[in-house]
């Protein structure tokens, strides 16, 4: 268990539902856009806005962001709207920089928190700061990482702390932009319970189609809120064009979000209980099977060793293989699933025969 010091994040005289929106574009761009587009989202009854003012891009002549520039849009948005404001930071300069315009908030970027140097020195020029910072996953599916970082953010003594769930960068594009992979944040939720999770679906999506879907996701998931960048108009916008809403859009997708209930307590004592009852007892047997699976390999490890046969016997694995996720399908479960379990399963079991080699191979050595 990590043992972080969290406190409620609190936005003065700001009353915190579930979920928790932040909104704006992916990057401020001009005085007009930042104003418009905040005012439209004020409407709309969104209460915190965000803007990137440094733009960490994948490669150099892309759009990097107006700078220190938009720091003054944003405290015109403070003053106009009485929105809270937020940037992402990657650097002391941008906390200094951020903090002397009043930024109520700030995030370290998915870039900067894979990179233990890099949030260490954000973290050294937040110190003495009481203001929530937000630490987004690490591009590598990495859950020490993104815990070592908001660990290094706690250790400066920032409280008001939460994660940002942005999705995971792979080689191979799938449907979204960054795999979402939610069983990572699913699991620094188990570990670090009091920390707030918000789900951020346009960088996961990568496209404004998916946002909806991933943002009903999240609240099944029961995490805590949603940034979702919004734009006046988003096909014209100077970075990440598509993945951002209008601020119309936005309060659609807001407004067609189901929100159930965290807690099973208060609902009848139903078949839920006796549902989870059987999936007890199924994963009971399930755990007899693979332990009398794992002492077969064993057996079998055993006969290897005493008649001089490789471990590894890759036809015997891949007529497996083939079996095991035709049967799988056949009974309607997923290629990919069984194709994962059953990859794991004879990884245990190389592993399994590997010890009984060495165990004997000790034996004899020791005779
Ligand atoms: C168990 C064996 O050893 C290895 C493990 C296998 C398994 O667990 O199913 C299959 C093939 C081998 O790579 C075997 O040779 O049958």
């Amino acid at each position: 268990m990590s043992k972080l010091n969290i406190e409620t994040i609190k936005f003065p005289g700001l009353e915190l539902k579930r979920p928790v929106i932040i909104s704006g574009p992916c990057s401020a761009e001009t005085e007009e856009q930042v104003l418009t587009t905040a005012k439209e989202l004020a409407a709309i009854g969104v209460k915190i806005f965000r803007a990137g003012i440094w733009k960490p891009r994948t490669r150099p002549g892309a759009f990097e962001g107006v700078g220190s520039l938009g720091l003054p849009w944003l405290k015109r948005v403070k003053e106009e709207t009485g929105m809270f404001i937020g940037v992402e930071v990657a650097t002391s300069h941008h906390v200094y920089e951020a903090l002397k315009f009043g930024v109520d908030m700030v995030w370290v970027g998915a870039r900067t928190s894979a990179n233990p140097f890099a949030v260490q020195e954000v973290a050294d020029a937040l110190k003495g700061v009481n203001i929530p910072v937000f630490v987004k996953n690490p591009v590598n599916p990495d859950l020490d990482l993104w815990i070592g970082a908001l660990e290094r953010i706690n250790g400066a003594g920032i409280t008001q702390l939460g994660a940002i769930h942005r999705g995971f960068s792979t080689y191979d594009k799938s449907e979204f932009r960054n795999h979402p992979q939610w069983q990572i944040p699913i699991e620094l939720h188990r570990r670090i319970p009091e920390l707030p999770i918000i789900t951020d679906p346009s960088h996961i999506g990568g496209t404004r189609d998916l946002i909806a879907d991933i943002s009903q996701e999240a609240m099944d998931l029961n995490f805590d809120g949603l940034i979702i960048e919004a734009h006046t108009c988003p096909e014209k916008a100077w970075s990440d064009a598509s993945q951002q809403v209008t601020p119309a859009r936005l309060k659609e997708i807001l407004d067609n979000l189901v929100l159930r209930r965290p807690k099973i307590g208060d609902t009848p004592r139903n078949a839920l209980d006796e549902l989870r009852k059987k999936i007890d007892e199924l994963d009971n047997q399930l755990l007899d099977v693979l332990n009398e699976r794992m002492k077969i390999s064993e057996a079998i490890g055993q006969y290897k060793y005493e008649n001089n046969i490789t471990i590894l016997q890759t036809r015997r694995y891949d007529e497996i293989m083939k079996d095991r996720v035709g049967r799988a399908a056949s009974r309607g479960l997923d290629a990919e699933f069984a194709t994962k379990i059953f990859e794991s399963i004879h990884e245990e079991s190389i592993s399994c025969q590997s010890a009984i080699m060495n165990r004997e191979l000790k034996r004899k050595e020791g005779k």
